[in-house]
């Protein structure tokens, strides 16, 4: 093929992501033009609510595959976190990425980490997972919604709104604002997104030409671990209205798996771990998530409030 358009949300972050790939494709088929298609979505309009209340993270990929379906474009960039675990019929992920850091970083302008933050002290956040394992390890502070973009997120930090703020490392990385990261949250204490840090290039099913032409940017170890993640998610139906983190690592050619499933108020707080053959991804996480359910995740995802 001798042009590629890639799809992409017009955020900053959406676009510093598709200009990546943009770039390492022209590194790839030096013969090919490629173009990216900025498209504004569903979920980057509406700022102003809670993504769960607003029917989650499909809203910032359908407008992107609607792109594919009519030919505009012949992928898609999305980070993997924000992927849906199902993909719509006629869509497939071709490509997952080599993973950015995936943890989730302390931001604010008076303190140096979260257990500098003095009782009551106010932390911006509107992932329930985020909100779920600060209120079970830090239940002295008071956390506070914080949605936009990260340029609005920083912004409302640096107006004086929070007292510090969670955001994804590999976002603020990529968009060179690392040097606003004041400590890094282990993957411990934090216990990352499904797919958080990587990239997934979303194609149109059948597809083989432009499948062939992204081959290598496949990463396998980080699709092995991300796809054990999603895993987790998919058994558990997890979305980003499930306080639920999942964070894979490769530990001498084994998937190590840790997750966790808890309520908003981190009253109710599971945690569990599961290691297995980097060859069957999927057989690690619904390891892990057997062994979640076993120990009454079902009941604790239940009793949350209907997206
Ligand atoms: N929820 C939005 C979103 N989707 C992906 C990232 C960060 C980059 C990544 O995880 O790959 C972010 C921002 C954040 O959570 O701070």
């Amino acid at each position: 093929m001798l042009t590629l358009t890639i799809a992409s949300r017009e955020s900053a972050l959406a676009m510093w992501q598709a200009e990546h790939i943009r770039d390492r494709l022209s590194v790839l088929h030096p013969g090919c033009t490629v173009n990216i298609l900025g498209m504004t979505t569903r979920g980057d309009q509406i700022l102003d609510v809670t993504l769960s209340k607003i029917g989650g993270k499909g809203l910032f990929v359908k407008e992107l595959e609607v792109a594919l379906e009519a030919g505009q474009a012949d992928l898609a960039v999305h980070s993997m976190k924000d992927v849906p675990m199902e993909l719509p019929p006629g869509f497939d992920l071709a490509v997952i990425g080599e993973r950015e850091d995936p943890r989730d970083a302390f931001v604010s302008n008076q303190y140096a980490r979260l257990s500098d933050l003095p009782p009551g002290g106010v932390v911006g956040t509107s992932s329930l997972r985020r909100e779920a394992q600060l209120r079970a390890r830090y239940p002295h502070l008071t956390v506070k919604p914080l949605r936009g973009n990260v340029g609005t997120r920083l912004k409302k930090l640096d107006e004086g709104q929070f007292d510090a703020i969670l955001l994804a490392a590999a976002g603020l990385k990529r968009l060179g604002l690392g040097d606003r990261i004041k400590s890094l949250l282990s993957v411990e204490d934090s216990i990352p997104a499904a797919g958080q840090g990587a990239l997934g290039i979303e194609i149109r099913s059948g597809n083989f030409e432009v499948a062939a032409m992204l081959a290598a940017l496949n990463h396998p170890e980080t699709a092995a671990c991300v796809r054990a993640e999603r895993q987790v998610s998919r058994v558990l139906g997890g979305s980003c209205q499930v306080p639920l983190g999942a964070h894979a690592v490769l530990q001498d050619g084994r998937l190590v798996l840790n997750g966790f499933v808890a309520n908003p108020d981190g009253s109710s707080f599971i945690h569990d771990a599961a290691t297995g053959d980097v060859a069957d991804p999927e057989a690690v996480g619904q390891q892990l998530a057997d062994k979640l359910l076993a120990q009454g995740a079902r009941a604790i995802l239940d009793a949350l409030p209907p997206a």
